[in-house]
């Protein structure tokens, strides 16, 4: 019997160290690096990589390196060299496109094309599900078990890691009770946890759906600004209480609240994309302009909650195609589309022109 985390866990761990700026070491086949998310280093960590010697690199996300017009000979990402005088100054402003129109060259920036870029794939992976920005200072370690350990630091073996983050994590529920609302007063909310630490995710069930029937349903992902706030650039809130109201009133339903705000890049990035929106970036635009795909959601979530609940057929309250193709191809049935199309405002008109003509959504 052993009490050692295993490899979800030791995600988990990675991830909250990378959030507090702790190093991390991965380690690969005969090889392995000290990590550090770019957001979260602080000058002293940055003097003591510095005093390591080495090569040390920033790794970002070819999306990213487009913007920086840095060239990414790894495909997906590139291996920016870290020039020796390169302060936190120069990371953040490689990691972070706030200054990008006010400082336009940052260059020229050399980007490493010898070697393997498999550990900076994952470290990359692990700042995205850490909710950071796709940022990392990356160092080649001769000896990479013996550096944690006498640095109390987390020991990551990259090749699983990826597997795993591949996977999605399993969700458990943990509770349901009765939950009256405006929209209707049968109403059920329950909890779902996943196994890697990540957030929690919500079900809302109305009435006592059949099982065996499709199931009016939504997949709702959280947007704080609109759900909470009645933020006017995004139809999130209304869509909200569209669905919720429409399944009250036909008596049954399952909204699914997915903790993957700003689909899925955490809300701290979503108010930078916001920001850049305000420097005259689309909503696509500004994703990747911070090194993100236009949409970093796991759609698998709800496929999974809606089986663990009975339900494998749904009528999906969705303008989103892919929403649909996601649900097919894990297991639900889409017996039905059908539409969504409320709150727009003159805030949202052109963000909703954008998803219908960039991410393909039905008008
Ligand atoms: N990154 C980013 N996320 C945004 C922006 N505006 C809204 N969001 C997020 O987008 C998500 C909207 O999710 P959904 O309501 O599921 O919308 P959808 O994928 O357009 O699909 P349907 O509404 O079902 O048609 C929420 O997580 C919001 O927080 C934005 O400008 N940038
Ligand atoms: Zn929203």
């Amino acid at each position: 019997m052993s009490f050692a985390p295993d490899i979800t866990e030791l995600l988990a761990r990675a991830r909250a160290d990378l959030r507090m700026g702790v190093p991390v070491v991965l380690t690969g086949e005969g090889n392995a690096a000290l990590i550090l998310a770019a957001e979260t280093v602080d000058a002293a960590r940055l003097a003591a990589l510095r005093e390591m010697g080495g090569k040390p690199v920033l790794a970002i996300t070819a999306r990213r390196a487009e913007t920086l017009k840095a060239r990414a000979y790894d495909g997906d990402l590139a291996r920016v060299l870290l020039p020796s005088d390169a302060g936190l100054a120069w990371i953040e402003a490689l990691a972070d496109p706030a200054d990008d129109l006010r400082v336009p060259m940052k260059g020229p920036l050399a980007t490493a094309r010898e070697g393997s870029a498999a550990l900076h794939r994952v470290a990359l992976q692990l700042t995205k599900t850490a909710r950071l920005l796709p940022a990392c200072l990356v160092l080649d370690l001769a000896q990479g078990a013996r550096f944690a350990r006498e640095h109390d630091l987390t020991l990551l073996p990259a090749e699983p890691a990826q597997k795993t983050m591949a996977a999605g994590s399993e969700l458990h529920p943990v509770v349901a009770a009765r939950l009256p609302m405006a929209a209707s007063e049968a109403g059920r909310l329950h909890v779902f946890r996943p196994e890697d630490g990540a957030e929690e995710h919500y079900a809302i069930e109305i009435g006592r759906p059949d099982r065996n029937a499709p199931v009016l349903a939504r997949l709702h992902s959280a947007c704080f600004t609109g759900d909470v706030l009645g933020s006017l650039k995004c139809d999130c809130g209304p869509q909200l209480h569209a669905a919720l109201g429409q399944m009250g009133a036909e008596g049954a339903g399952v909204l699914l609240y997915l903790n993957q705000e700003g689909r899925g890049i955490g809300l701290a990035n979503k108010m930078r994309a916001y920001s850049l929106q305000d420097q005259g970036f689309d909503t696509v635009e500004a994703n990747h302009r911070l090194g993100f795909e236009d949409d970093e959601r796991d759609f698998r979530i709800g496929a999974s909650i809606l089986k663990q609940m009975g339900f494998a057929s749904v009528r999906l309250l969705t303008n989103n195609p892919r929403k649909i193709e996601m649900m097919e191809s894990h297991g639900i049935a889409v017996a039905e589309r059908v539409p969504l199309k409320v709150g727009e405002t003159a805030f949202n008109r052109a963000y909703l022109a954008t998803k219908a003509a960039k991410s393909g959504h039905l008008l």
